[in-house]
């Protein structure tokens, strides 16, 4: 065992939010351990948000290019994964070599250390041989990784997480994919749009169950893969291809098979008992300054607010304010964003109309097909889509909207400002929205409340 080493704060994980926060805190001036057993700057750069919007941006071109006959022409698509799986490795994730963002941190003036991290006692973090000892903070930003269902017979099969899916360089001829999620459905569009024979697995009544019905079935309609919902995998065998027996007693068959059954923070791993901390919580529970503890905070997808690398760096902009006693807005999740990556994306914010009924008592809602506005007719081929909008009439402002079309996650921004500020529903009325652009139909869904 080394000597203890004092330092003033040591992040463990340096994924999107343990970088941002211990860089920053580097940056300031205070002496930052951080410590990364993977890659510096975690799951999104490397196998999530970069890389797979990548194969998303792909997938659409390949679309977009199949619209044109009846449209402008005509046009023939071949399909090649070869140029996405380049531009994975070689733009997106350096080969899956994080030199560029050790550097990044190193030149901030913190102290990188790869290995694995526990936590031993108040401030203490052991990290192979070498104990630290922070006097100010201890941040956990160790994020989540895929959970693997206790399925009978599928550990010890070649199963793809995301990772695996974001890393092939060749296409299986078919895929099963054990989800319905926004990951599951992500690469179950961008997989069929380049030949892959889909299937999607999904154990309750509709994939995107998190969103709103309209959404689930913009999803159902557009997504190219066979949908089998209320249907759970009973047992799983491999011999050189997967089959899945269902609950329901059928059968599907795949090349591959790709489990998107959720994340899980694997806080027992931790140390956190030593702490006083719940080694058998699913997630650390934080206040609204991201405090999990005694001079200990937590920030990203540990913390279960919300699995999104804008949701971790706007944690980290909170919890180096406070270590720092810079003081301003502590957390507010009101007005949470997020979308999902089809085509037409979809996106979303704050609550979705149940969520409302069973919170609020005045509940009202609006909804717009895209198709019947004047930009979703002009539009043709590709407008699928709606906009919705959840009023508290009692109120009088907006709590949550759903905009899903061509650029749905762009038209988001719009009503994420209007739930995040609380403009009245009587100003936004008031609002002139430009013609005939998609957004113009968030004031026909405001109308429709
Ligand atoms: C396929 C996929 C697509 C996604 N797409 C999007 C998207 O489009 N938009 C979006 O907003 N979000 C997306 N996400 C979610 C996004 O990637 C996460 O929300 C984000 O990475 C969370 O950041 P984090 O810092 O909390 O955790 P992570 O990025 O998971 O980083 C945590 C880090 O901690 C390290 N670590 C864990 N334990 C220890 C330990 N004991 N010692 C040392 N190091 C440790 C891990 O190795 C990891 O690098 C996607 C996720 C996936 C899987
Ligand atoms: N565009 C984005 O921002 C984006 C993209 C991908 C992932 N993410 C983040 O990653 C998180 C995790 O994504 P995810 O899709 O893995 O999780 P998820 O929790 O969103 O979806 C998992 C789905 O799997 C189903 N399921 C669970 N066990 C099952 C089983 N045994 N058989 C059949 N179905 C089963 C669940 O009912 C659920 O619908 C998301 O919630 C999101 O926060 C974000």
């Amino acid at each position: 065992m080394g000597d203890v080493r004092n330092v003033d704060v040591v992040v463990i994980g340096l994924g999107v939010g343990g970088e941002e926060t211990a860089g920053r805190l580097a940056a300031a001036g205070l002496d930052v351990i951080g410590v990364e057993h993977t890659l510096v700057g975690g799951e999104c750069p490397y196998w999530g948000c970069i890389p797979t919007k990548m194969m998303v941006r792909a997938g659409s071109a390949i679309a977009e290019a199949r619209r044109i006959p009846g449209l402008a022409g005509s046009a023939t698509v071949e399909p090649d994964w070869a140029p996405v799986a380049r531009r994975v490795r070689d733009e997106a994730t350096d080969g899956w070599d994080d030199k560029v963002a050790v550097d990044r941190f190193t030149g901030k003036g913190g102290t990188f250390v790869r290995g694995r991290a526990t936590i031993t006692g108040p401030g203490r973090v052991q990290v192979g041989e070498q104990e630290y000892a922070a006097s100010r903070a201890l941040v956990i930003a160790t994020g989540t990784v895929a959970v693997i269902p206790p399925i009978d017979g599928l550990a010890g099969t070649p199963y793809w997480t995301n990772r695996e899916a974001v890393e092939t360089n060749t296409l299986p001829g078919s895929l099963l994919i054990l989800g319905g999620g926004a990951i599951g459905c992500e690469f179950a569009q961008v997989f069929a749009r380049f030949g892959v024979q889909v299937t999607i697995i999904e154990g309750s009544d509709r994939i995107l169950a998190m969103e709103e019905p309209e959404s689930s079935e913009v999803a159902a309609s557009v997504i190219g893969a066979t949908v089998r919902t209320g249907v759970r995998a009973a047992k799983v065998s491999y011999d050189g291809a997967f089959t899945v027996e269902l609950s329901d007693g059928s059968t599907v068959t795949g090349e591959k098979l790709l489990v998107a059954t959720g994340r899980a923070a694997r806080l027992g791993e931790l140390g956190l008992e030593t702490v006083g901390l719940d080694p058998s919580a699913r997630f650390l529970t934080t206040d609204d300054r991201m405090r999990a503890g005694d001079r200990i905070w937590a920030v990203g997808d540990v913390t279960g607010n919300g699995a999104f690398t804008h949701m971790a760096m706007y944690e980290a902009d909170i919890a180096v304010r406070d270590i720092l006693d810079q003081g301003g807005p502590g957390a507010d999740y009101r007005a949470r964003p997020r979308v999902t990556f089809l085509d037409p994306e979809i996106g979303a914010v704050g609550l979705t109309s149940a969520q409302a009924a069973s919170q609020l008592g005045n509940v009202r809602v609006g909804v717009v097909p895209l198709d019947q506005t004047s930009r979703g007719f002009v539009h043709g081929p590709g407008n699928e889509g709606f906009i919705k909008v959840v009023a508290d009439m009692d109120r009088g402002v907006l709590v949550g909207a759903t905009t899903a079309g061509p650029a749905g996650g762009e038209m988001i921004g719009a009503l994420a400002v209007a739930i995040h500020a609380e403009v009245p529903i009587a100003t936004l009325r008031s609002q002139i929205w430009a013609y005939p652009t998609f957004h113009r139909g968030i004031g026909d869904a405001i109308k429709a409340l």
